[in-house]
């Protein structure tokens, strides 16, 4: 079998105590309600950019333009606004800008401490926006949500693959994602409720609303212990050992204890990590830090999270039953999150990761067929029958299951496991930033290549996902069931990662493992 299949983890990885116990489960659900924030801000920016009383009052000019392509028989040109946009995605460059230097924070204070900012910045956004009375009051809102959404992408999934046992870090770790999903899927709700109240007010509650998620935070963080991995970087090893006692439930945690000692050792020496991550020997974490993100987000599926009632307008639905669709995706996104919960510690990531991508695949090709049949070139549908309306909705719910259980949280969960130590910090910086640029992408251009490509817009994502799950295919290794600090040896066993990582020298500890794994290999 080609590239990654040929790593196995270790069964049962070191002598690590690896049970779930009740302190690290509840500190986890704690912790991944980080994703709140993040989920509340992508299903709340778009439904309150389509209310009417928003628009008149901050965007007049594009309210106007809008009412005057009302008319138009071209679906696929229809609701262009680069203003608008703008204003949308400001959020994704001040997230990019914050976290590095959340990076900083977290390396030297701590995960817990770039948490609570997130959460704090957060809520500050979350006011000023609510009580804006200009535009430029609504972008410095953005701004300070954007900031928050920096700090917290940055800190929460190293914190959570820090603290979970090596057996359930994948599970733990997801519960990040789910609470993205949650978010988007409340903020959709809300949205419709909020929309319908007179006054035309409603987008205050809306932009409001995103203070409880960040107080949910807040309390949360200051409510949270820091992870060993972390306390021991900053030298506190006494804390650090009882802290691991007690989150596995175990006094005998000297190995897991010795290895992250000795992590940290190797992790102090270095004073540069963003110029260690250039080292030739990490050139695959780098090389993950920054095609995962990527990828993930051309998948396409931020065309469905921010733009589903538009879309589904243009396709021939109604207005109220657009944004009932949206509730269908948010929904399926949020419960096929649950699938990858129940199995990705199972059967592992390369299996998701590889399923996940050819279900999108297939979808992209159905929805491209049935648009370009309906719609042709010029945009007009004629009459639409129900039939092919539900199908379309049907197979789209489809795509965003493939997403939700693969690229959706294995994006956070691969790369928050594979950095080690000394650059984990500043790698999972660049995992944020490079995620923030390419949604900020994908929200900037999609109306405009709607407009240009037509139809040909669901094959152009179809191309990044066939090569995505290549990539995948040929590159990762599982990672499944390797204990966090024991990372380093997936690489020098890989076929194609064996040439920038040397193989650790037989008198490393690391050897051991090595050494009990071989024979074991698929
Ligand atoms: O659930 C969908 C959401 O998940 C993300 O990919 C983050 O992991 C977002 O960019 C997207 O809106």
């Amino acid at each position: 079998m080609a590239g990654g299949g040929v790593i196995a983890p270790p069964p049962g990885g070191k002598g690590y105590p690896g049970e779930l116990t009740k302190k690290v489960l509840v500190t986890c659900i704690v912790a991944a309600m980080g994703g709140l924030i993040f989920g509340y801000d992508i299903g709340i920016s778009g439904g309150v950019t389509s209310m009417s009383p928003f628009l008149k009052k901050f965007f007049p000019k594009v309210y106007k333009k809008q009412e005057d392509v009302v008319g138009s028989s071209d679906s696929y040109c229809k609701f262009n606004s680069p203003i608008l946009t703008m204003f949308t995605s400001s959020l994704y460059l001040a997230a990019l800008v914050a976290s590095f230097l959340a990076s900083t924070v977290t390396r030297k204070f701590g995960r817990r401490i770039s948490m609570l900012a997130g959460g704090l910045l957060f809520c500050a956004g979350a006011i000023v926006n609510a009580s804006a009375k200009n535009v430029f009051m609504l972008i410095l809102g953005r701004i300070f949500l954007g900031v928050g959404i920096g700090f917290a992408n940055q800190s929460v999934p190293l914190y959570l693959s820090e603290m979970a046992p090596y057996k359930y870090r994948g599970a733990l770790n997801i519960v990040f994602q789910l609470s993205i999903t949650i978010g988007i899927l409340a903020a959709n709700l809300l949205n419709y409720f909020f929309a319908q109240i007179k006054g035309g007010w409603g987008w205050r509650l809306s932009l409001g609303g995103a203070v409880v998620p960040a107080l949910i935070f807040i309390i949360g963080s200051l409510s949270l212990p820091d992870t060993p991995n972390s306390l021991i970087e900053r030298g506190e090893r006494e804390e650090a050992r009882e802290r691991l006692q007690s989150i596995r439930g175990n006094v005998n945690v000297d190995e897991e204890f010795n290895d992250l000692v000795k992590a940290s050792e190797q992790s102090t020496a270095i004073k540069h990590p963003w110029i260690n991550l250039l080292e030739r020997k990490h050139r695959p974490q780098l090389t993950f830090a920054i095609c995962i993100p990527f990828f993930q987000q051309l998948t396409g599926m931020n065309v469905i999270m921010f733009y589903a009632p538009v879309l589904f307008k243009t396709i021939g639905f109604g207005s109220n039953a657009s944004l009932m669709s949206a509730v269908i995706t948010g929904l399926v996104n949020c419960l096929s999150t649950l699938v990858s919960i129940a199995t990705v510690d199972k059967y592992g990531r390369r299996n998701l990761f590889l399923s996940g991508g050819l279900q999108m695949l297939f979808c992209q090709v159905v929805i491209t067929i049935a648009v370009a049949l309906k719609f042709g070139t010029n945009g007009n549908p004629g009459v639409l029958q129900l039939w092919y309306a539900v199908v379309v909705v049907l197979f789209i719910c489809l795509y965003v299951a493939g997403f939700a259980y693969s690229w959706g949280p294995l994006g956070w969960l691969v790369p928050s496991e594979i950095f080690p130590l000394e650059i984990r910090s500043a790698a999972q910086s660049i995992n944020v930033s490079v995620n923030m640029i390419f949604t900020f992408f994908v929200a900037e251009v999609f109306l405009q290549m709607l407009c240009s490509f037509k139809f040909g817009l669901f094959i152009f994502f179809a191309c990044f996902v066939l090569m995505m799950t290549i990539f995948i295919h040929k590159l990762l290794p599982e990672t499944k069931g390797i204990p966090i600090e024991n990372m380093a040896e997936i690489w020098s066993k890989h076929p194609f990662w064996k040439r920038f990582v040397p193989a650790p020298s037989e008198k490393e500890e690391g050897f051991e493992m090595k050494k009990q794994n071989s024979g074991r290999n698929v």
